[in-house]
């Protein structure tokens, strides 16, 4: 799967930035199985990696009648295994007992769940902590024995959350998001910020479109571990793809060994 050769390991991965209906899951749901496929069959992906609250968009007050019960955790499943990649499926508005989160679910090419993550910080600039309950997890995943674990959006604010992740090793952030204009340069700036400070790569995909008030301006973005931009979207929807050398890591791990030369005894 992630080809070795010569000290290289490569990976390729498709960013699915997408528009999604307000408040209309069943459209989404068919968005996503075309740009899946596409990003597949095509574009030859890997690893697909899709945005935060597809399936219901910010719809928020709308979230007890429409939010997911099940139904996609399994669909997802299925769309994995069917396609024969590593889904990083975003995030989707759930219903569970304890009340409706903000959640991520992470798949293997055959189709086996592997990991799952409630967003932790709500954001209540969209009002998120009215309608939402908060996560209190971290979550791992190994992507062909490299390990990587998700957040969702406003989480990239938090560089404490981020270094605890990084802390426990992993190579790859991945960051599926719904960011508003008029804060570009913020999510520019925090995503190769995190890169660069962890010294790992940052996955993050947003959404394009006008929703609940919202202008989203896509710029999804993939960051090695030295802060390049590899790959950057404009504001339209679309698929993009890129290679990354998971070996990179531990040449900037090694060039500058930030974890290593940490004081932790004088953080508290
Ligand atoms: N959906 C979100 O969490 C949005 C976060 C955001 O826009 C920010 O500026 O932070």
């Amino acid at each position: 799967m992630v080809s070795f050769w010569k000290g290289v390991f490569v990976m390729r991965l498709s960013l699915i930035q997408m528009d999604m209906a307000f408040g209309q899951p069943e459209p989404n749901k068919q968005q996503v199985g075309k740009m899946v496929q596409q990003a597949a069959q095509i574009e030859s992906a890997e690893v697909v990696v899709l945005p935060e609250l597809w399936n219901t968009a910010y719809d928020l007050e709308r979230l007890e009648e429409i939010a997911d019960t099940g139904e996609l955790r399994q669909w997802l499943g299925q769309l994995a295994g069917e396609h024969g990649i590593y889904l990083v499926a975003g995030s989707v508005a759930v219903k569970e007992e304890s009340g409706i989160y903000n959640k991520t679910y992470v798949y293997r090419p055959d189709g086996k769940e592997i990991a799952s993550y409630r967003k932790v910080h709500l954001f209540r600039l969209m009002e998120e902590e009215k309608y939402l309950q908060p996560g209190q997890e971290k979550a791992f995943f190994s992507i062909d024995g490299h390990l990587a674990s998700s957040i969702i959006c406003y989480d990239l604010r938090f560089p404490e959350w981020v270094r605890s992740l990084a802390l426990q090793g992993i190579s790859i952030l991945f960051v599926p998001a719904q960011w508003p204009s008029p804060r570009l340069n913020h999510w520019r700036l925090l995503n190769q910020a995190r890169a660069i400070e962890n010294q790992m790569y940052v996955v993050a995909v947003n959404r394009v479109g006008e929703g609940g008030g919202n202008q989203f301006f896509g710029h999804s973005m993939v960051i090695d571990p030295w802060g390049n931009v590899l790959i950057e979207g404009g504001d339209e929807e679309s698929i993009l793809t890129v290679e990354i050398d998971l070996s990179e890591v531990e040449r900037v791990r090694r060039k500058i060994p930030v974890f290593e030369d940490r004081r932790p005894e004088l953080y508290l």
